[in-house]
């Protein structure tokens, strides 16, 4: 059974939507942001990350989303070129909007979390007129990411993606991706992420994000089989639900279920192994790989981005990937 039909000769193979961010990364690491001074600048925003890491695989890749009139909009439009990022739908929004800032905090390898500043961020700014049929139709795949839905006008814009993208056969992508910053209430993200979800091909997020969006439906909640049963009802094909450190499982509408394990990392931070993941992921479903060399991709890269200091940096090339699961298995005999 082909899960997943990729429209050929298409001149973008993957778009994603969503938040354009600067990371700031503590450069003073395993102690608190309290005790921090410095920080190194990075490109960031999940579905940017994602956009990167397909880039870097060598996906020719569009972007849709909006950036702040400032410096920080034009940092992340330049890294967006240098990265072969098509930003021809990349619109600077001029209402004096800012761009959303993600402060990391490494307290110790396993001990990370995000100070996030997104009062008034360009990138929920995002509306219905930014969206193109005709850029999207131009495309394979779409990614839309969770936070984008947490505001109006940014969530009218990802339904109306949504609408475009099933009319012209364009497979879909739903990184969950929640921040609860952007969110005023669970029965609001529960809401708006379940509309959403219906209109999604592949679905990937962890069992965290799975249960805020089953919020209203406790039978799916904290069980994997039963959450992607549920979203096989509507358009779902392929279900991905990840366990961190635990690895990854994977279910798909023939029926089937596959476990990813993880490759040992040398952990500096934790964040970034979910975009790296949903990136490599992606790409070998595009290449037409099997599930499994799929996830064991995904891990791979993930692995590599959480052995880094950024994310969007250390996004690894397709080479890259390949030589790493390498020598893993040759030092593994
Ligand atoms: N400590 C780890 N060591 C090795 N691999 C890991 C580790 N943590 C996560 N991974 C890999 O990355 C995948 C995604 O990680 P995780 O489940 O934490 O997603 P996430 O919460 O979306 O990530 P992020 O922290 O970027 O938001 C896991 O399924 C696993 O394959
Ligand atoms: O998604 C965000 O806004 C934060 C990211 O920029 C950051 O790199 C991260 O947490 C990735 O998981």
């Amino acid at each position: 059974m082909t899960l997943l039909k990729f429209e050929q000769n298409r001149p973008l193979d993957f778009i994603a939507l969503g938040r354009l961010c600067i990371d700031l990364n503590a450069n003073e690491i395993n102690r608190p942001m309290e005790e921090t001074r410095t920080f190194t600048k990075y490109v960031g925003g999940s579905p940017a990350n994602i956009a990167i890491g397909m880039s870097r695989l060598g996906a020719k890749t569009g972007f849709i989303g909006r950036i702040a009139d400032d410096q920080m909009g034009r940092f992340i439009h330049s890294y967006l070129e240098q990265n072969n990022i098509d930003t021809s739908c990349v619109v600077t929004d001029r209402s004096g909007s800012v761009t959303g800032l993600a402060f990391t905090e490494i307290k110790s390898p396993e001990e990370c979390s995000i100070l996030m500043y997104r009062d008034n961020v360009a990138d929920l700014k995002l509306s219905p007129n930014d969206i193109s049929e005709a850029y999207i139709q131009q495309a394979k795949a779409l990614l839309i990411s969770g936070t984008a839905l947490a505001k109006s006008p940014s969530r009218e814009a990802v339904f109306l993606a949504l609408d475009y993208a099933r009319k012209h056969r364009v497979v879909v992508f739903f990184d969950l991706d929640y921040r609860p910053y952007t969110w005023s209430s669970r029965e609001e993200t529960a809401i708006y992420y379940k509309l959403a979800a219906e209109k999604c091909d592949v679905m990937i997020g962890t069992r965290e994000e799975f249960d805020l969006v089953e919020y209203f439906d406790s039978a799916a909640q904290r069980n994997d089989e039963r959450t992607a049963n549920k979203w096989f009802d509507y358009q779902a094909k392929i279900v991905v639900i990840k366990h961190g450190k635990n690895g990854s499982i994977a279910y798909t509408k023939d029926g089937k279920k596959y476990e990813g394990s993880i490759f040992p990392a040398k952990v500096v931070k934790t964040f970034g192994a979910g975009d790296a993941y949903a990136s490599a992921f992606i790409y070998g479903l595009m290449q037409g790989w099997e599930i499994p060399k799929c996830m064991e991709f995904g891990s791979a890269s993930a692995s590599i981005v959480i052995s880094s200091h950024s994310c969007s940096d250390a996004m690894p090339a397709l080479q890259q990937i390949q030589e790493y699961i390498a020598q893993y298995k040759a030092e593994k005999h």
